[in-house]
């Protein structure tokens, strides 16, 4: 048994999945693969189990409709702490995080950190062809997240994230509210609220270059209102 996941949330990924899921079991370390589908209408989850056939370290977590990928990756999870994991990692489905980065995630938590985060903004700018939009919105949000949370990690909405199996134990997974890349942010910060080490990871990322990114203005206003909600709740003691 490995103690090794990765979970991969997918919503239409049918040109990517097959190529993510090779990249990771071609990786030298043993790591196994959750993916969490929302019933892709495009089929996604029909690959899925197709390469089980071949890879029996291959799971697949079907759930009835497209409800965020924060709650897929919370189905994730849960999943994984029914399981004997103890390294689990968030990972896209797109290959904008590189599968050959999941060693040195790994490296950091087993150095003693209990989250690493692939970090686009640890030392500069890190993103290979996103628009330009794209990459203002994503660091401008993870300053504000910064400024009004005291969170101190740079790439806040980072994506490609590495937990110890307490860091999971420890955070009511129920009390988790964001759908979508808010997500990302309220897991760092309730992280860091129970004095759990973080460590920011150098990566790059590169822009998707099949099937399409998921943002909404929904997402963008669910994360912009959320980390208010979330500086208030904890000056409250209701985190
Ligand atoms: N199951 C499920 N998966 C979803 C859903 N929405 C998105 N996903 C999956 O979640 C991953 C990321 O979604 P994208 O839509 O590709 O994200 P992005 O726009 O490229 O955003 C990236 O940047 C954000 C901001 O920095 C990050 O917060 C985000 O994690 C990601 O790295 C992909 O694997 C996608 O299929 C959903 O509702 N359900």
């Amino acid at each position: 048994m490995s103690e090794r996941l990765v979970i991969i949330p997918t919503y239409n990924e049918l040109e990517n999945v097959e190529n993510i899921i090779r990249k990771v079991f071609a990786l030298p370390a043993d790591f196994h693969i959750l993916i969490v589908d929302d019933s892709s209408p495009d089929g996604t989850g029909f690959i899925v189990r197709e390469l089980q056939k071949e890879f029996p370290k291959l799971f697949l977590e079907t759930r009835i409709e497209k409800d965020g990928l924060g709650k897929a990756y919370t189905h994730g999870f849960k999943w994984a702490l029914d399981r004997s994991y103890q390294y689990i990692f968030e990972m896209d489905a797109d290959l904008s995080h590189n599968p050959e980065d999941l060693p040195k995630l790994l490296q950091a938590l087993e150095n003693g950190n209990d989250v690493s985060v692939g970090s686009r903004y640890s030392h500069g700018v890190n993103v290979v062809n996103w628009p330009m939009t794209r990459v203002l919105l994503s660091f401008i949000a993870s300053k504000y997240a910064r400024f009004v949370t005291g969170l101190p990690v740079n790439d806040a909405t980072a994506g490609f994230v590495g937990y110890k199996r307490i860091v999971l134990e420890k955070l009511d997974l129920n009390r988790i509210k964001f759908k979508g890349y808010g997500f990302q942010i309220e897991m760092k910060y309730k992280s860091w609220k129970k004095g759990f080490k973080i460590i920011e990871v150098p990566i790059i990322f590169t822009n998707r270059v099949a099937g399409e990114s998921k943002i909404s203005a929904n997402i963008m206003g669910e994360a912009v209102f959320g980390i208010l909600m979330l500086r208030i709740r904890s000056i409250f003691g209701t985190l």
